[in-house]
């Protein structure tokens, strides 16, 4: 479904991704993992059109993508969470929501856009908030907010970026099950995730980055038990 061949990205003179490659398959769930600032986040800009490629491609369902503007990308059937959370703070939940159905993979709109957004936030577990403003929601329910929108867009692609980052150890249970249910419903997810009980219960492969480059990929028992990869995150002492 999603291809992502001989990607770099360069910052002047920093190679923040360099020539990565991989596939996603429908209904598959990878994560992306790796230490800090090995290029994750880059890849997913690069694959929501926050960034081009200085060189190689992506395609969805075999259409390049990598040359578009992320709003097209996002209509295309690619959607996304922010490692920070990114909400229209001027906005109640409900219309932050019906914002990712009009503006998303199906764009729906009136009463239409407002009944699947409702829909959306009882299936994230806030329903009865919709008319809150989002200041006075915890740091989960903006999660919760977040994840809603982009659901509310019906994408193809979903790209989690940290979607359970800063989540206290209850919350990451509750956050680690609405992912579970995700996965039960067959969408195809792409997560860049610290959380490795989460790496190791949701995703079906993993690709693993280490300073712009791919340095394994498989499934998480084996990349986690993977040399390259235990030196990548402890030192070469711990390999
Ligand atoms: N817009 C930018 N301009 C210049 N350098 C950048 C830019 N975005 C990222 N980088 C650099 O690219 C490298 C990869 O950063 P990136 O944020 O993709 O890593 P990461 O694996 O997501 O890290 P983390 O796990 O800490 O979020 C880093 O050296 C970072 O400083």
């Amino acid at each position: 479904m999603l291809s992502v061949q001989g990607v770099t990205k360069r910052f002047d003179g920093l190679v923040a991704v360099s020539k990565m490659s991989f596939h996603v398959a429908a209904q598959e769930m990878v994560g992306v993992i790796g230490p800090n600032g090995s290029g994750k986040t880059t890849m997913m800009n690069l694959i929501s059109g926050v960034y081009t490629p200085s060189e190689g491609g992506i395609s969805l369902h075999g259409r390049q993508i990598s040359n578009l503007p992320p709003q097209h990308i996002c209509r295309e059937g690619i959607g996304r969470t922010f490692q920070l959370v990114r909400l229209l703070p001027g906005l109640t939940v409900l219309e932050n929501v019906k914002a990712g159905a009009v503006f998303g993979h199906k764009r729906r709109w009136g009463r239409d856009a407002d009944q699947f957004a409702l829909e959306m936030l009882e299936r994230v577990g806030l329903e009865g908030q919709s008319h809150a403003p989002i200041s006075t929601l915890t740091y989960i329910d903006q999660k919760r907010v977040e994840l809603a929108r982009v659901l509310a867009g019906e994408p193809e692609v979903l790209l989690l970026d940290e979607w359970l980052a800063g989540l206290n150890p209850t919350e990451l249970e509750t956050g680690i099950q609405l992912i579970h249910d995700l996965r039960d419903e067959g969408r195809t997810v792409v997560m860049v995730e610290h959380v490795m009980d989460a790496i190791r219960s949701l995703c079906d492969r993993c690709v693993v980055m280490s300073s712009g480059t791919k340095i394994a990929e498989g499934t998480p028992e084996e990349v986690l038990s993977d040399k390259e990869v235990i030196k990548a995150y402890l030192g070469d002492d711990n390999a």
